[in-house]
């Protein structure tokens, strides 16, 4: 079998164009500009090109963009104010801290200082509550991007046998959690998972999230299963040349891609989705501050 690739890049940029719609209409007959404020403390090179994309994005959906660079060795009582500020002020309608933090900084106290109504990021304790009880609430950007490109291929989840590999809080936890809505039966699997190849292989649908290179072998996945691969790990490559590199997922993708029936890439497949959803997270949460219809297919 060759898989079905899921192209992340064009679902994404079809994702930006129903904001871009949705934010038009804001504006056009409720004169409210959505505003995304973006908190960005050190110089972390990855996190630098992430914010400036973000940014980027922002103002081509036709939002305001307000982004805070911090000094690597700011107070995190300073970053905490900064926070207030942007909880109080009427144009900002998202709030996101760029992770990871510097290491003095507590980021759990930093990200639950964020209004819950303005946290895009969906990882403010009372919205991971809201999402485990099922109720409504922002939801984390990477697993709600994996879930739309799998509701989109597949229609109906239910009853489907999902294995999550990672258990982190920003994507395998809320990622399982998503799936169970969908009816799934869900596994979280993580590194002391006994028998993991069996565990995967029993699964039509398989998320790993681990970041470690191409850890899942295509051997490990079952005839016609659906692999959403979220890692991005970047690893040498001398075949390209001295000092050369490449980007890998978390799972072997030409072997893998002979034993599903779909499967996203890296890069090209969840990554760009992260931001796209970034921007949904944040129409939504201004059309929720506004007490206005949220709009349809751009959150669960
Ligand atoms: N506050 C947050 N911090 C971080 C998040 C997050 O969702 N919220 N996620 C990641 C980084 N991230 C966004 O912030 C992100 C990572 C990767 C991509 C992406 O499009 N990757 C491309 C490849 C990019 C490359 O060439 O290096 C792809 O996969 O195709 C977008 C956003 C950690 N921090």
């Amino acid at each position: 079998m060759t898989a079905t690739v899921i192209d992340g890049k064009a679902f994404a940029a079809r994702v930006r164009e129903k904001v871009g719609g949705h934010v038009a209409r804001l504006k056009q007959e409720h004169g409210i500009t959505p505003g995304l404020a973006v908190v960005l403390v050190g110089e972390d090179p990855a996190s630098q090109v992430y914010v400036r994309s973000k940014g980027k994005m922002t103002v081509e959906v036709g939002m305001s963009s307000y982004e805070h660079k911090l000094d690597v060795d700011t107070a995190e009582a300073d970053l905490l104010a900064l926070i207030d500020t942007l909880n109080n002020d009427p144009a900002v309608h998202g709030i996101l801290v760029q992770l990871p933090l510097p290491k003095h900084m507590n980021e759990d106290l930093v990200i639950n200082a964020i209004d819950p109504a303005k946290d895009v990021d969906g990882f403010h304790i009372s919205n991971v509550g809201l999402l485990g009880t099922g109720q409504k609430s922002m939801v984390p950007c990477t697993p709600l991007g994996c879930l739309m490109m799998l509701r989109d291929h597949h229609g109906s989840l239910s009853g489907m046998d999902a294995v999550v590999i990672g258990r982190s809080n920003i994507v395998g936890k809320p990622m399982a959690q998503l799936l169970l809505g969908e009816s799934c039966t869900v596994t979280i699997a993580h590194s002391r998972t006994k028998d993991l190849a069996d565990v995967v292989r029993r699964a039509d649908i398989v998320v790993a999230a681990v970041g470690r290179p191409e850890m899942v072998p295509g051997d490990w996945i079952k005839e016609g299963a659906t692999v959403i691969d979220v890692g991005i790990n970047r690893i040498d490559a001398p075949e390209k040349g001295e000092g050369k590199t490449r980007l890998v997922g978390d799972c072997h993708y030409d072997s893998c891609a002979e034993k599903a029936g779909a499967i996203t890439p890296v890069p090209g497949g969840v990554g760009p989705m992260t931001i796209a959803c970034l921007l949904a997270n944040t129409v939504t949460a201004c059309s929720r501050a506004n007490g206005l219809p949220e709009p349809e297919g751009l959150t669960v």
